[in-house]
């Protein structure tokens, strides 16, 4: 869901818990439940997040797009939503610091290099000359203080001016109490979008 406007939308939100946004995501894996794998989940989160741009953000407006991906299956959503912006005619750049090295991982890294996405090396150089960013750092298993190599990159988030579309919850929140500790910091934030209510089922 993207919307537009910022604290007078963010209580007309549907938060799930951690625990809940958890939950289904083991429902959605169960074999008795959604019988879906997991590659379908980010293929399918990454594709709802471009498109969900593509209905906010014209590519004659918006063209260059930051997309910041975290360690996590969060970032996979944003090299995901890279590959599928690219094809949408938009000109995505990639920073991404925090490599795994796994077969869906390498197998993402490859089709976003096959496209000639570049990759940087820092926050500054992604947003500069961006239209906006993807922030894809943390989702809802981020807990606790920022570390390093992501606290350049939320303070960079924080300051940056262009429009930020959050991957599930702008990184860095609370995932359980973020929205009330850190509004003043949400009313900053321009869009969020929260993949888990966009997902099927
Ligand atoms: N699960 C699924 O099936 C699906 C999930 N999906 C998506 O994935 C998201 C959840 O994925 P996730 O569980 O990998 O968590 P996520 O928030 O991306 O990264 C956690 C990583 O961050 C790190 N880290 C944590 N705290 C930190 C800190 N304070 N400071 C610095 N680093 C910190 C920690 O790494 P570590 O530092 O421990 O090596 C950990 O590995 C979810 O929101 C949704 O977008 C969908 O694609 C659909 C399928």
């Amino acid at each position: 869901m993207v919307t537009n406007g910022i604290a007078h939308n963010l209580f007309s939100f549907k938060f799930l818990s951690q625990r809940a946004a958890q939950a289904i995501d083991v429902e959605l894996m169960s074999p008795s439940g959604g019988g879906f794998v997991f590659e379908q989940l980010v293929e399918l989160a990454g594709l709802s997040v471009a498109q969900a741009i593509t209905k906010e953000y014209s590519k004659d407006t918006h063209p260059r797009i930051a997309v910041f991906s975290g360690p996590g299956n969060n970032g996979l959503d944003g090299l995901v939503a890279a590959r599928h912006l690219s094809h949408f005619g938009y000109k995505p750049k990639v920073y991404y610091p925090k490599r795994q090295d796994k077969p869906v991982n390498n197998g993402l890294l490859k089709q976003c290099t096959e496209l000639d996405i570049p990759f940087v090396d820092t926050p500054e150089s992604g947003l500069q000359d961006s239209d906006l960013v993807v922030d894809a750092i943390f989702g809802f298993s981020f807990s606790g203080e920022v570390r390093q190599p992501f606290v350049s990159a939320i303070e960079a988030l924080k300051a940056t001016q262009i429009p930020i579309v959050s991957v599930d919850i702008p990184s860095a929140w609370d995932v359980e109490k973020g929205i009330f500790r850190t509004l003043k910091k949400a009313e900053r934030l321009k869009e969020t979008t929260h993949e888990l209510e966009l997902m099927p089922g």
